[in-house]
């Protein structure tokens, strides 16, 4: 089930708690500008504090789960997100303009998917929001070769910052003919560096309307998140 902010009890803050934005909402216009996490200041700061509240809803709250959903431009985690709440594939997204979040409901708890746009002026702030994530999901386009190098290089930072989050990397758009295998992209990201520390899971999927019934579809990944979420 997809809530909106009309539903966002639980934030703690409720003078923030509307301001979780809508899911599919880009709430952050500004091109390639967006606040660090966490930010602090009278409430009086407005305007800036008007542009920056949708972002401080995204804190601890023993209720909710957060998961962090980054990768590089275009790789498909709009597409994913949209899945994960709706159920059904979209055929066409716009590129996330700072962030995009929704929320779902899965076994007595509620998961704020929160997803940072790709573009490199955004990857900037990736790791401000790692503290608070339950988990880390990594979409790579796994036909999108020449970008590897900077998936890899972008997903080994993050992964130096917080050595525990559990890390669920989607080898997305398996429906095309060039993609990488999950083996290829194993190898090609680095992933047997990772230490054996955290929770780990590489995901082939496909964010198509053809592979919603398949072995690679987001149905997986929403099951695998609530089980991880679950343990915590
Ligand atoms: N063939 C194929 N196309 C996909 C898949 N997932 C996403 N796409 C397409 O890839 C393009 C980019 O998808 P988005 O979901 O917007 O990518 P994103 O990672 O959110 O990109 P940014 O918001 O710019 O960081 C869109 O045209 C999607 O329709 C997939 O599994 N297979
Ligand atoms: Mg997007």
């Amino acid at each position: 089930m997809v809530l909106n902010c009309g539903s966002c009890r639980g934030h703690g803050a409720t003078f923030f708690a509307c301001a979780w934005p809508r899911p599919g909402q880009h709430l952050f216009p500004l091109p390639g500008r967006m606040p660090p996490f966490p930010l602090q200041g009278p409430a009086s700061a407005t305007p800036l504090l008007l542009l920056i509240r949708p972002l401080l809803s995204w804190q601890l709250d023993f209720s909710m789960r957060q998961v962090l959903v980054l990768g590089l431009k275009g790789a498909g985690k709009s597409s994913v997100l949209h899945y994960i709440s709706s159920e059904a594939a979209k055929d066409r997204t716009a590129p996330t303009q700072g962030f995009n979040s929704v929320q779902v409901y899965a076994d007595g708890f509620q998961i704020d998917l929160l997803e940072l746009g790709g573009s490199q002026n955004l990857r900037f702030y990736w790791n401000q929001y790692l503290s608070q994530a339950h988990v880390l999901v990594f979409v790579v386009d796994s036909a999108d070769r020449p970008h590897l190098p900077t998936a890899r290089q972008e997903l080994h930072w993050l992964l130096a910052e917080d050595p525990r989050l559990p890390l669920v990397v989607l080898a997305n758009k398996q429906d095309k003919s060039d993609a990488l295998s999950v083996a290829e992209l194993h190898r090609e990201l680095a992933l047997h560096t990772l230490n054996g520390q955290r929770e780990f899971f590489l995901l082939p999927t496909s964010a198509t309307h053809t592979a919603l019934a398949t072995a690679t579809s987001i149905r997986h990944v929403k099951s695998l998140l609530v089980e991880l979420l679950s343990q915590l």
